[in-house]
């Protein structure tokens, strides 16, 4: 089976005004197109930094990346900006960074759909745990439920892959279980997800852990 994901020889140096700080050095990996790849390793080890480069959020200094088979480095910005629209849902730690705050729960997911050109589907409520909330303001929500509704989200606009930062870093550890129940639920219903998370339980959940250290993959 085709790779979602080819990154070959990736680096990443981010200037500062005490030098150079090289996040990613030549990194070799292979995303499978379906399952959970967790990004693994200490903080400091290029998690996120590698997962804004697949987000096509960051160009990386240096190697590829192909996604379904097309490589996009020398893609315009504008091209980035379309294919991350169409293909690439990402959610990031901080529940409320991920919602619009001010719409309903089932406006966001309208939101979601519509800026993918997606029906909206208001029973994935249900699946997500949160049925009877369509009009609630998502602040009404738990944190777990925002995380959870976001990964709704993210589905309802029908991507190739969810990348997540740190998907249950900001929970409890009940509220996290719920959300690894949802990473899982996406997989079955055929979506990647990608996680840089230092969860134990996210690592134990991934079908591929991928471990970084000082920016490099150790293994
Ligand atoms: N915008 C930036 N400018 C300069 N250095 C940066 C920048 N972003 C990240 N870095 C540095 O790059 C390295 C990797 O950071 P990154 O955030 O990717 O690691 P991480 O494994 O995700 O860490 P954490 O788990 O703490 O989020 C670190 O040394 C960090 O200080």
């Amino acid at each position: 089976m085709a790779e979602l994901y080819e990154v070959r020889g990736v680096g990443v140096d981010y200037r500062t005004p005490a030098g150079v700080v090289s996040a990613v050095r030549g990194v070799d990996l292979d995303v499978p197109a379906s399952g959970i790849t967790v990004l693994a390793g200490p903080s400091g080890s290029g998690k996120s930094t590698l997962l804004r480069v697949l987000g096509l959020i960051d160009r990386p200094t240096a190697g590829t990346v192909v996604l379904d088979g097309a490589d996009v480095g020398g893609l315009s910005h504008k091209r980035r900006r379309a294919l991350r629209r169409d293909r690439i849902a990402m959610v990031f730690q901080a529940p409320p960074d991920n919602l619009i705050g001010h719409l309903s729960v089932g406006g966001n997911l309208r939101a979601a759909a519509e800026s993918a050109g997606r029906e909206t589907d208001l029973g994935v409520l249900e699946w997500l745990g949160i049925p009877g909330t369509r009009s609630w303001r998502v602040e009404a929500l738990s944190g777990g439920q925002q995380q959870r509704l976001a990964f709704g989200c993210a589905l309802a606009r029908s991507p190739s892959v969810v990348l997540a930062d740190e998907p249950t870093s900001q929970l409890d550890s009940a509220s996290a279980l719920l959300v690894l129940d949802v990473l899982t639920g996406l997989t079955e219903r055929g979506v990647p997800v990608v996680a840089a998370s230092h969860d134990s339980e996210l690592v134990d959940r991934a079908d591929r852990v991928v471990r970084l250290r000082e920016g490099e993959v150790v293994g």
